[in-house]
């Protein structure tokens, strides 16, 4: 029976969490959307629901995190985690803030941690600001995001603009004093009404201790990497019985290819350094609406089985605010999204059965698409991103890629790991 469970605000988000889980033993899986009554099956210890909430309005993110609480909660798991970007992607007006604020409300728990520090990837958390490799959150590429600019690394302050509620932070050095003590700051902190607690990480033995205080909180908030000690927390709780061998596959054949929605750095990095047949998608054609994909699948059915493919929409910053200026930030990205959930529908329909989909937004409009329902996780290819195999739909392997990650040989590596 499921102990953990997990509400993502986007697909890869899930899957990134749900890989960090499997790699510490936790059978997991990752359902897309929030499921039906009856739908989890036993042998898991975590499920991971995939909402696609990050970008909507706040009420509806509160309302889709509450439904998937309840589904939660109904398949029997006793902790609960909220995740979202090691970036931090938000605005002013949510979705971290208020989808934090309405879980505790409706779990009756006084006070979370914020922690989306993932030091293998780069995050680190320092007196509450947010660092991207060795530069602040707010000079790294993120400032240029499409939905979700980020200029401000100060966590605490960026928070505090999402809820009515106190913001505090524990420093790095309370945090390296270990668990018991960075609890008592915890519990200092709640004695004091302070309801969201930002807390400093540079390195996985910090999570490690922050997974061990907050073993028995209902409501953990993060990125994937503080999941990474909540595992073992769990077990020292007598919560969670086996350390299971848990990221087993099925073997799938089919075409391989790649669909980039992403216009993050590392994705343009991974587009740049791809070898294969490539065709970047004519994104002013997509948003004046003209047949854009009918195209690009003619082209790729081609070219399919002999090797990956990428299809791409991917720009720099200056192509992207471009676009933007001239149909709007809604109308132009998801007109992408449509076209590459069609897309990627008639790639499996032209037998394709090993997808690389590089993305969040993306990711949920592609996986929408393809009717599947839940995701088993498997191996690792890099770092937040592992091989899932689809329930519900013609099978078929995915490995949904958060913008920012990987390395910049991924598109061929991924299906080198199969
Ligand atoms: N050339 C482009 N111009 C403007 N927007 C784009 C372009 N290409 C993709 N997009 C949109 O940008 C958004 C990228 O978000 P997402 O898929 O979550 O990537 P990331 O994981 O890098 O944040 C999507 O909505 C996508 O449709
Ligand atoms: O925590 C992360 O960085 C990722 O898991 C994540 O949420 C990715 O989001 P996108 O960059 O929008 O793919």
């Amino acid at each position: 029976m499921a102990i953990l469970g997990v509400i993502a605000d986007d697909f890869t988000g899930a899957t990134d969490i749900a890989g960090m889980l499997v790699k510490n033993g936790m059978r997991t899986i990752q359902t897309i959307g929030v499921p039906a009554k009856g739908a989890i099956p036993d042998d898991v210890d975590a499920v991971v629901v995939a909402l696609k909430t990050r970008s909507i309005a706040a009420k509806d993110a509160i309302a889709q995190s509450l439904a998937a609480l309840d589904a939660l909660q109904a398949a029997g798991c006793k902790r609960f985690f909220f995740k979202y970007c090691s970036t931090f992607d938000s605005t002013d007006a949510g979705n971290i803030g208020p989808v934090g604020d309405a879980l505790l409300d409706a779990l009756n728990a006084k006070q979370a941690i914020y922690n989306p520090a993932f030091p293998e990837n780069g995050r680190t958390i320092f007196f509450g600001h947010l660092f991207v490799g060795d530069i602040l959150l707010s000079d790294s590429h993120m400032r240029h995001h499409p939905l979700n600019p980020m200029t401000d690394s100060n966590l605490v302050l960026v928070l505090a603009r999402q809820t009515k509620h106190k913001v505090g932070l524990v420093p790095l050095k309370q945090v390296q004093a270990g668990s018991a003590a960075l609890r008592a700051a915890l519990d200092k902190l709640a004695a004091d009404g302070v309801r969201h607690v930002v807390v400093d990480a540079v390195a996985d033995t910090d999570l490690g201790i922050i997974g061990e205080a907050v073993g028995d909180d209902l409501l953990v908030t993060g990125g994937s990497g503080v999941a990474l000690g909540l595992p073992a927390a769990y077990r020292r709780r007598g919560l969670l019985a086996h350390k299971a061998n848990a990221d087993t596959l099925p073997k799938i054949a089919g075409a391989s290819a790649v669909l980039a929605g992403s216009c993050s750095a590392a994705t343009l990095g991974q587009i740049a350094a791809f070898k294969g047949p490539h065709l970047h998608l004519d994104t002013d054609a997509i948003c004046r609406g003209e047949p854009v994909g009918d195209a690009a699948l003619a082209w790729a059915k081609d070219k399919i089985g002999n090797g990956p493919i990428l299809l791409s929409a991917s720009d720099s910053p200056e192509m992207v605010k471009a676009l933007q200026t001239k149909y709007g930030v809604e109308k132009s990205s998801q007109a992408i999204e449509k076209t590459m959930a069609s897309l990627a529908k008639g790639l499996v329909a032209a037998g394709v059965g090993r997808l690389v989909v590089a993305g969040g937004e993306t990711s949920g409009a592609v996986v929408g698409a393809l009717d599947v329902t839940a995701l088993r996780i498997g191996p690792e290819i890099d770092p937040g991103v592992p091989w899932t195999a689809s329930v519900g739909a013609k099978p078929l392997l995915l490995a949904l890629k958060s913008g920012n990650f990987g390395a910049p040989d991924f598109f061929t590596k991924a299906f080198q790991r199969l």
